[in-house]
């Protein structure tokens, strides 16, 4: 089964490593990249052909986009007259929705929505994944081997993506601005940044580790780290203060929201 992704950004190429990575044959791949300075890196660093998006739509049996929302429509009207029944389109973009995709290809075409996140560059993905109305569960089971090769994969209603783009799609963002912060706090404090920075990321790791393990609930472990007017305590309680748990809950909102207006094509 041959893949295209068209679209080899951040996530087009955090996608072609996986499926490399998992082992799939390069010349079962091919990527169509409008860049072609970043098509040439590409075919270099993986030895993938670098084809047009509607030479890509012709081959392949399964066609990944992996463009902006934004670009979405104009690359739809591209390549629809180069899809036949019997292929998948896997939509990898924050907004748009199944149904949309299917006003734009030909009937027969399936469609699956995937929102994928970032640490699948490590294999530590996650990604949510919701069928369109013409797919089946042979579609859908592609899809989820196709992601489980670069983490996690939750099959979802469609009508949840837009909260899911909030927390898994953009949460490594917030997560990497709370490492951030944490590092120049400990800069504050007088600590070398190699030190600051070392201590953060293993108590990340640490703390992130011993939820998928233990599973045990968050305010559980965190009460655990609390020691009766301690110095957790006395932090926890500036976190309140300053309202990070509204921040982030205005946060999650905000990037829901974004997703809904990106359906819009604004
Ligand atoms: N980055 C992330 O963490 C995540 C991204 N996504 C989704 O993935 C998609 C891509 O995001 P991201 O990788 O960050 O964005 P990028 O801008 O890095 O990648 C998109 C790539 O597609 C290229 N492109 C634009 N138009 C065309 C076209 N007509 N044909 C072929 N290539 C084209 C762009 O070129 P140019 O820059 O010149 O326009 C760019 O190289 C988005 O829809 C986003 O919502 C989903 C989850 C997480
Ligand atoms: O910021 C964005 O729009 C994309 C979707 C989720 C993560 N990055």
């Amino acid at each position: 089964m041959s893949t295209a992704i068209i679209g080899a950004g951040v996530m087009g190429e955090t996608l072609l490593s996986g499926l490399v990575r998992a082992g799939r044959r390069v010349d079962q791949l091919m990527v169509g990249e409008k860049r072609s300075e970043r098509a040439r890196e590409l075919e270099e660093r993986y030895g993938v052909a670098v084809v047009s998006n509607r030479e890509a739509a012709a081959k392949a049996d399964t066609v990944a986009l992996v463009v902006k929302p934004q670009d979405m429509g104009d690359v739809l009207d591209e390549i629809a007259p180069e899809l036949r029944p019997g292929q998948l389109v896997v939509s990898l973009a924050a907004g748009i929705t199944t149904a949309f995709i299917e006003a734009r290809v030909p009937e027969g075409v399936a469609v699956v929505r995937v929102m994928p996140n970032t640490p699948a560059l490590v294999d530590e993905g996650m990604a949510a994944i919701s069928p369109g109305s013409h797919c089946d569960e042979a579609h859908l089971a592609e899809v989820e081997a196709l992601m489980a090769s670069t983490g996690k994969v939750l099959r979802i209603p469609e009508k949840q993506m837009d909260a899911v783009t909030a927390i898994s799609g953009s949460g490594p963002a917030y997560i990497f601005f709370v490492v951030e912060s944490m590092i120049e706090a400990g800069v504050h404090l007088g600590l070398p940044r190699a030190t600051a920075t070392e201590l953060v990321v293993q108590t990340l790791v640490g703390s992130a580790t011993m939820l998928r393990e233990t599973g045990t609930h968050p305010v559980v472990l965190r009460e655990q780290v609390t020691s009766p007017g301690g110095t957790t305590a006395s932090a926890l309680r500036e976190l309140e203060v300053h309202k990070v748990r509204a921040a982030f809950l205005a946060a999650m909102e905000a990037a829901r929201n974004r997703s809904r207006e990106l359906a819009e094509g604004s």
